[in-house]
């Protein structure tokens, strides 16, 4: 238990010593800034108007001479390829550097192309000699409810810049073409998540991991065995029942996006931040993909009512230097609702299922209502923070997160 105060004193250090870092790049931008914490005499909202189309800078932002701009077309699977390998070997690593995020080329598709994208934003940097792509930031065009305001916003996501490229000053310079780009399309908010505090998170949230393979997760270093805990003692505490337990529990199909829709939407109304989900945006996100995304609800038996539904994604990291192991296959909890099946059995059939999909672990943010079941279903508390962030747009309270109803990917 000491370490644990340790680690987290030592966090609150860290943190508070972000407070008083300068913000060299983000002191310029539109975000709420630190110096404006607690002044609530500034309104919530825009922080900035909008730019007069003809005012927006029509060329891109200058680039150190070796590099170029390049538009990546998510369709062509060379192209996809090569976002795949510059993600795969630099993108978001935990602070021991044992794990990196490992998006999948399926999932990338997903993530990048939801109804109305633009191209235009899923943005690269070439280096003009090798030819090799060196960075990449994107956004897509999402409708985010902020208190009783839907914003047409972008989702900004997998800023990276080469491991041989940084502290260059080059994330500023994507930050700042992919916010142009956004502009030309007559949008000016954004949302984004990181691991790292900047002006100003609108709310931090924790993650929590749920077991579903110990003796892994134990192998490669995820997890301790427990005090006074034995592996076979671990085993068993982590086990699940071999199938789910509520009836009419079934995947979700094409024909139960209406009903879906209106389920989700009802729920969602309840969060200060959250997606305005139509119809064909729950289409794209939660129709289930091999892979990519699952979800499932409960049909009630008897009135054939779609009355519960979760889902989760699929993001595996890659283990750096594991003899025995190369890869950890994770869920993360993403959208779910429960108005009949308690939330607690709801999730209990989600773990089910992972785990009779090998899952390694089940990753769950505090976000929504989850607090209600993550002690319970054996959740243990991660290491990893997950900052969320609005651009050009002022909410004058740092929200908990069970007002959160938005998850990024
Ligand atoms: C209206 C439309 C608006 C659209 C835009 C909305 C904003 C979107 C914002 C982006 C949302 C991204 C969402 C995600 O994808 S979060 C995932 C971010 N990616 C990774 O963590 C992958 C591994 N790391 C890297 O690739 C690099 O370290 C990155 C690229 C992250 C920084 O490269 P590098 O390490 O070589 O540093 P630098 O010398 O170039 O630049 C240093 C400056 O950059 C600021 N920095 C560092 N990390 C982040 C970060 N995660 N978000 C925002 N800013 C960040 C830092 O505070 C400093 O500024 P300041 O402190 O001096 O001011
Ligand atoms: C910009 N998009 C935000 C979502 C990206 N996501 C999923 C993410 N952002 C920050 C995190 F802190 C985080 N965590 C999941 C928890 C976790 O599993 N920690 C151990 C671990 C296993 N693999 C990795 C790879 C990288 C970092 C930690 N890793 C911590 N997840």
């Amino acid at each position: 238990e000491s370490d644990v105060s340790v680690d987290a004193l030592a966090r609150k250090v860290q943190e508070s010593l972000s407070l008083a870092k300068r913000h060299k790049f983000w002191e310029t931008q539109p975000v709420g800034q630190f110096k404006d914490l607690g002044d609530s005499s500034l309104p919530e909202g825009p922080i900035e108007p909008p730019t007069p189309l003809s005012e927006v800078k029509q060329e891109p932002y200058n680039l150190p001479n070796l590099y170029e701009w390049i538009t990546c077309n998510m369709d062509s699977d060379e192209m996809c390829s090569e976002v795949y390998n510059l993600l795969s070997n630099n993108y978001v690593e935990d602070d021991e550097n044992m794990f990196r995020f490992n998006y999948s080329k399926e999932f990338l598709r997903w993530a990048l192309r939801p109804p109305g994208y633009f191209k235009s934003w899923h943005i690269g940097v070439r280096a003009k000699s090798s030819k090799k792509l060196v960075a990449f930031i994107t956004g897509v065009p999402a409708r985010v409810r902020a208190r009783d305001s839907v914003v047409n916003m972008a989702e900004i996501n997998f800023l990276c810049v080469h491991k041989k490229l940084r502290s260059k000053r080059l994330a500023p310079v994507m930050i700042k073409e992919v916010t142009r780009r956004v502009h030309l399309e007559n949008i000016w908010q954004a949302a984004y998540t990181a691991g790292v505090v900047l002006p100003t998170p609108i709310s931090t949230c924790q993650y929590w991991h749920r077991s579903l393979n110990p003796k892994k997760l134990i192998d490669v270093g995820f997890s301790r065995l427990g005090a006074r805990m034995t592996m076979s003692r671990t085993i068993k505490l982590y086990k699940l029942p071999d199938s789910t337990a509520t009836p009419g529990f079934r995947k979700m199909e094409p024909h139960d996006v209406p009903a879906v829709t209106r389920l989700l939407r009802k729920y969602l109304s309840q969060f200060l931040v959250a997606p305005d989900f139509d119809e064909d945006d729950v289409e794209h996100w939660l129709l289930p993909k091999v892979d990519v995304v699952d979800s499932y609800l409960v049909e009630s038996p008897e009135t054939h009512e779609i009355t519960d539904f979760c889902s989760f994604y699929t993001l595996p990291s890659s283990i750096l230097g594991n003899q025995n192991y190369s890869t950890l296959k994770a869920a993360y909890s993403y959208y779910n609702v429960s108005t009949t099946t308690p939330l607690l059995q709801l999730m209990n059939d989600a773990l089910i299922v992972a785990k009779q999909k090998d899952y390694d672990v089940f990753n769950a943010l505090d976000v929504m209502q989850n607090e209600s079941f993550l002690k319970e279903l054996k959740f243990g508390p991660g290491d990893g923070k997950l900052h969320y962030y609005l651009y050009n747009y002022r909410i004058n309270h740092i929200m908990r997160p069970s007002e959160l109803g938005l998850v990024l990917l």
